[in-house]
């Protein structure tokens, strides 16, 4: 009789020829039927590149393998594997030439920093993330606020990173591929890890994660002027950089010390965002300034950069079937400010042809 399971062994074992890793590593056997009346086996096998002479030689290895097993007729269709695995592969194979940190990548990188917790650094980073992708961009996140992640539950995201072979896929949402320490972390423990480790860990959602072409990869940065911060100073000398304040004189004071930094280390900040700029009342259309007034102009002023937008107060609509709690619809007033930001985001920072 025949049997599925020892079937998938012994074909598991063969080796996508181009790639030279298994079958069963690959997850490449789609489907086997048994006919058993008729000693007959259809087989669905995915490799990296169809009609060649190796999928000739792949396909009589094959058939003599199911026919020992003891099959009298055998059928087989290859198909090819999804180009995000074989890409996952073959830069494991070439090193590091597709690499966000190789000298030709395309990718821009833009860091979203904050002098002090709690400005919504981080809800500016994925809505403006959002907006890019909604302009049709090609758009990463990583959450490299390391300690504090908090994108995958702002976004709404429940699923966790799939890792084929040595590579991580980032979850795609809102268009968005995201990376966070969070993925990595059980039952939201805190991270306890310190300056080195953190410094590998950032360097490893550069490495180790295969994010395929990006047009941008935006970082929501943790707080501060912390090591992070640093590390990724370091790591992209490249990166541009938004700064997020609320409008109180004070925080537009201390965001500039971020800014600061991102000066000394050659970053160059494009611009900044003020957040929680105001509230409008529904009723009278009238704003009130809650938290203070003139602090984003100050900022902006200070660093000779130009201000990007200014987000009121107000929380997104949020929607059972789709939930993610931080993220503004494309037609919310403040989705739509979103959009505005993205659009002169892709003006200062076109594409890279
Ligand atoms: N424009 C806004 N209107 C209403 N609530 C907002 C707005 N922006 C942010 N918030 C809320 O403020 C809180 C802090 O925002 P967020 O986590 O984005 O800040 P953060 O600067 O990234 O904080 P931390 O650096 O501490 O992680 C969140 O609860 C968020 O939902």
């Amino acid at each position: 009789m025949l049997q599925e399971e020892a079937l998938r062994k012994v074909i598991g074992q063969l080796k996508d020829p181009f790639l030279h890793i298994s079958l069963e590593e690959l997850h490449a056997i789609e489907e086997i039927k048994i006919k058993q009346e008729k000693k007959h086996v259809s087989l669905r096998i995915s490799i990296s590149k169809i009609n060649t002479p190796e999928q000739l030689q792949l396909q009589q290895q094959i058939v003599s393998l199911v026919k020992e097993e003891g099959a009298e007729s055998v059928g087989l269709r290859f198909q090819e594997l999804p180009q995000e695995i074989i890409a996952s592969y073959q830069d494991t194979n070439e090193g590091e030439s597709n690499s966000l940190l190789s000298p030709g990548n395309k990718t821009t990188f833009v860091a979203i920093a904050s002098g002090k917790g709690g400005v919504g650094k981080s809800t500016v980073s994925v809505n403006l993330a959002v907006a890019l992708a909604r302009l049709g961009k090609k758009v990463g996140l990583i959450d490299a606020d390391i300690y504090g992640f908090s994108v995958p539950d702002m976004m709404g995201i429940t699923k966790r990173p799939e890792v084929i072979g040595e590579k991580i896929i980032p979850v795609e949402r809102f268009g968005v591929k995201v990376i966070s320490m969070g993925f990595f972390v059980e039952d939201n423990a805190p991270v306890i890890w310190r300056g080195p480790m953190l410094g590998k860990m950032l360097n490893n959602f550069f490495t180790e994660v295969e994010w395929g072409d990006l047009d941008y990869l935006l970082l929501d940065l943790p707080p501060g002027t912390g090591d992070v911060a640093l590390d990724v100073h370091s790591m992209l000398p490249a990166c541009k950089e938004i700064i997020v304040s609320t409008p109180h004189p004070t925080a537009a004071f201390v965001a500039a010390r971020a800014g600061a930094m991102a000066l000394q280390t050659d970053h160059e900040i494009i611009g900044v965002v003020e957040n929680m700029a105001y509230f409008e009342s529904a009723k009278t259309g009238e704003k009130e300034y809650v938290f203070g007034r003139g602090g984003g102009e100050k900022l902006a002023e200070e660093l000779r950069v130009p201000q990007l937008g200014k987000i009121p107060l107000q929380q997104p609509d949020w929607n059972d079937d789709d939930f993610a709690p931080s993220v503004y619809a494309a037609d919310h007033p403040i989705g739509r400010i979103y959009t505005d930001i993205g659009q002169e985001v892709t003006k200062l920072l076109p594409v890279k042809a």
